[in-house]
């Protein structure tokens, strides 16, 4: 398998280049040269396979002969053998319609450790065939941060520096992250928002003289490694409610538009997916655009699901560039003219192409609190903040009556547990395996939000290249 990037003029890379490489060098992100795609009896075949081995064969294609069927499966072993639950990513049913996809029994308790306890075996398994060691710079709001850290704290020849936004984290996002005191970690806490932390992690791998020093990586979800192992989780769920013969809906909670983008490399491999639901808070740009083809940053508010404040959504781009042909000069020169003035309309290719699949809906706050006190009222359920507000689209969705909808329920509730209690009453405890977070030293660096200030700091820290 080839990767190609969406602005079309890098190097294509293989799947070890493209895992190492994590943006391409024209500043758009790697995308496979074309779609696996499933017959109906393959899929009915991945049925009550183990995790790891459904995602073994799921990922296979992809990964081509970078790795052998075997050692891709010891890895997924590995990986998946972390988590807390046999079935590494359980379904709950909660009314006659609605299903839950706990995706938080990773060692941070959020969705993204399911693809970064495998990119931080990736990242050991090519970096061991050669090659400069790697500085991967990563951006926050809050839980990619400290399942990246998990991932690789502690391996040789990486060096992770990870951005947040100082304040808006909630405390055990934050303490997650500046309670690992491995030497080659790097908490950095910037002034500014995610999107600014963001920009800045985008900057850096496209400095002409600080890529001359450094082999920069990614952990974020412009790192496609990251969306490839989130498409195994979509088979699973959907499997389990009879699929291929039966068609799902899927509301994800969504602010970098990976994990829904996931959903959709599910769809276009033969997953039979009735609809994408993208769940939104007040930071709506991914609505706006999908309802009225605007796509136009906003300011971000500070929200009660922090993870989602997000207002440019990277991997909207790999949307795009699908939907449009797949003609990287094109998408170059709209990514362009979105950078400069910060808003864009869709062509109608890309409008109509994304109406096929996807929906969307905005929760504000009241959406949110009500969500959460009817799933523990009505379903005894305690749900996050970011679960909220995709049971909130899941339960508006205009959908055939005999669809299940699986909401992905991407972080458990203790690590927002103060707007948890506020909205029901509830105070979730933290599991065991973080049960002492609170009692950890920390340590981090406070930066302002300039790009000088942070590729200093990295300059002085990382481990140049040979
Ligand atoms: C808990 C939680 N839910 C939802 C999201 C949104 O996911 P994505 O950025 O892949 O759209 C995030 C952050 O990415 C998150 O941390
Ligand atoms: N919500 C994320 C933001 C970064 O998203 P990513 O999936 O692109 O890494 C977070 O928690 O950090």
């Amino acid at each position: 398998m080839e990767y190609v990037s969406t602005r079309g003029s890098a190097a294509t890379l293989d799947f070890a280049g493209a895992t190492l490489a994590g943006l391409a060098s024209d500043g758009g992100l790697y995308v496979p040269s074309e779609w696996p795609r499933f017959s109906e009896a393959e899929i009915a075949g991945f049925a009550g396979l183990p995790y790891a081995d459904l995602a073994q064969k799921v990922m296979q294609p992809f990964v081509g002969d970078c790795l052998s069927p075997a050692r891709l499966l010891e890895l997924t072993r590995e990986a998946y053998g972390r988590f807390a639950h046999a079935a590494v990513t359980p379904l709950t049913q909660l009314d006659e319609r609605n299903w839950l996809l706990e995706l938080f029994h990773g060692p941070t308790l959020a969705f993204k450790d399911v693809a970064l306890q495998l990119l931080g075996l990736f990242f050991e398994e090519f970096l061991a065939r050669g090659g400069d060691p790697l500085t991967i710079v990563g951006a926050t709001s809050g839980d990619t941060g400290s399942a990246a850290i998990d991932a690789v704290a502690g391996r040789d020849r990486v060096e992770i520096f990870m951005l947040h936004p100082s304040g808006r984290v909630s405390d055990v996002q934050r303490r997650q992250m500046t309670t690992v005191l491995a030497p080659n970690v790097h908490n950095l806490a910037i002034d500014g928002s995610f999107d600014d932390a963001q920009a800045m992690v985008k900057r850096m791998f496209n400095d002409p003289d600080m890529n001359r020093r450094f082999r920069f990586s990614a952990v974020n979800s412009i790192n496609w490694a990251r969306l490839m192992a989130q498409v195994v989780y979509y088979f699973a769920a959907a499997l389990q409610l009879g699929a291929p013969q039966r068609r799902v809906a899927f509301a994800v909670p969504t602010g970098n538009f990976g994990d829904v983008f996931a959903g959709y490399v599910a769809a276009r491999m033969g997953l039979p997916i009735e609809r994408l639901i993208v769940a939104t808070n007040v930071n709506d740009i991914l609505h706006r655009a999908l309802t009225t083809g605007d796509y136009s940053q906003g300011t971000v508010t500070p929200t009660a699901a922090p993870s989602m404040d997000i207002q440019v959504s990277s991997n909207f781009e790999r949307l795009l560039f699908d939907l449009g042909g797949r003609d990287g000069g094109a998408l170059s020169r709209q990514m362009a003219g979105f950078e400069q003035t910060k808003a864009m309309q869709l062509t109608n290719a890309q409008r109509e192409g994304a109406s096929a699949l996807f929906s969307s809906a905005r929760a504000d706050a009241d959406d949110m609190a009500r969500t959460l006190r009817w799933a523990w009222s009505e379903c005894a359920e305690i749900v996050d903040p970011h679960t909220a507000i995709g049971l909130h689209a899941a339960r508006t969705a205009d959908l055939p009556a005999d669809v299940p909808v699986v909401t992905l329920a991407t972080a458990h509730p203790a690590k927002f547990r103060d707007a948890v209690e506020r909205s029901t009453g509830q105070r979730p405890s933290l599991p065991a395996r973080v049960g002492d977070l609170f009692d950890r030293e920390e340590r981090y660096t406070e930066l302002d939000g300039t790009y000088e200030a942070v590729s200093g700091f990295v300059a002085e820290h990382a481990v140049p290249r040979a």
